[in-house]
C-alpha cells in the first residue's frame, strides 16, 4: 500500500472520539509513511498543559488560536498523517491548511462516540455537560463542515480500527484523479 497518495499527506477530521488518533496512527504505518502527527498532542507538549488545562487558563479561543497556529506549520509537511482536533473544522483559515493534503471525515454515529467517551474525562467540551446532547448539537453544528471533506468513512458499531484503516485504504484509490496523460502528437 506503498505512496498510495503520491506523497501527499492526510488530514483526519472528525468528532471527538471518533478515533482519529487511533486510525490516524495504524494509517501512517500501513501507507508507509515515517510521521503520524496530531494537532491535539502537539498543541499539549508546546503548551506544556493538557487540553483540559488549556481551555481552564486561557479559553477555547485561545486554544483555537494555538490550534491554527500548529496547523500552518503541519501543512508544509509531506507524507504524514495528521490527526486533528475535532473543531479544526470551525475555522474557514484552517480550510487552506487542510487542503494541502487529503482530507478524510471519520463519520461515527453519536450512540459509538458515547459508548467510547463515557469513561474518558479529558474532553473539556464535554464536561459538566449531558454528554449525548452536547455530542448531538456539535455534530449538528459541524456536520456541513465535516463534509466538506473529500472522503467520508461511516464507521460501523463493531468494525475494529484495523478494520477501520483497511477500509479507508481500499477506499482512497476511487476517489483519486487519474494521473493527467500529455496528448500524443504526431509527426
Ligand atoms: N474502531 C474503534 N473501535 C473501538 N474503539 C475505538 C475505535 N477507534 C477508536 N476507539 C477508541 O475510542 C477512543 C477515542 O479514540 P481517539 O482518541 O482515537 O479519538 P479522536 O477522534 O482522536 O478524538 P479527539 O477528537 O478527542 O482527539 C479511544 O479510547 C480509542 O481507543
Ligand atoms: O471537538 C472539539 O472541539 C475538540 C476535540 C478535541 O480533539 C480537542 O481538540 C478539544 O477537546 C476540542
Ligand atoms: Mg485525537
Amino acid at each position: 500500500m506503498n505512496n498510495i497518495l503520491k506523497n501527499r499527506s492526510l488530514y483526519l477530521i472528525g468528532m471527538m472520539g471518533a478515533g482519529k488518533t487511533t486510525v490516524g496512527r495504524l494509517l501512517a504505518k500501513e501507507m508507509g509513511y515515517s510521521r503520524f502527527l496530531d494537532t491535539d498532542n502537539i498543541i499539549e507538549l508546546v503548551k506544556g498543559q493538557t487540553i483540559n488545562e488549556i481551555f481552564t487558563t486561557v479559553g477555547e479561543e485561545s486554544f483555537r488560536e494555538l490550534e491554527t497556529q500548529v496547523l500552518a506549520e503541519l501543512c508544509t509537511y509531506t507524507r504524514t498523517v495528521v490527526s486533528t482536533g475535532g473543531g479544526i473544522v470551525l475555522r474557514q483559515k484552517n480550510w487552506s491548511y487542510l487542503q494541502h493534503g487529503l482530507i478524510l471525515w471519520l463519520d461515527v454515529p453519536v450512540k459509538l462516540l458515547m459508548s467510547r467517551l463515557t469513561e474518558d474525562n479529558t474532553r473539556p467540551l464535554l464536561k459538566d455537560a449531558d454528554m449525548e446532547k452536547k455530542l448531538q448539537t456539535l455534530l449538528a453544528q459541524r456536520q456541513h463542515l465535516y463534509n466538506q471533506a473529500d472522503l467520508r468513512i461511516t464507521v460501523q458499531p463493531q468494525e475494529t480500527p484495523e478494520q477501520v484503516t483497511k477500509r479507508i485504504l481500499e477506499t482512497i484509490p476511487s476517489i483519486l484523479k487519474p494521473p493527467v496523460v500529455p496528448p500524443t502528437y504526431l509527426n
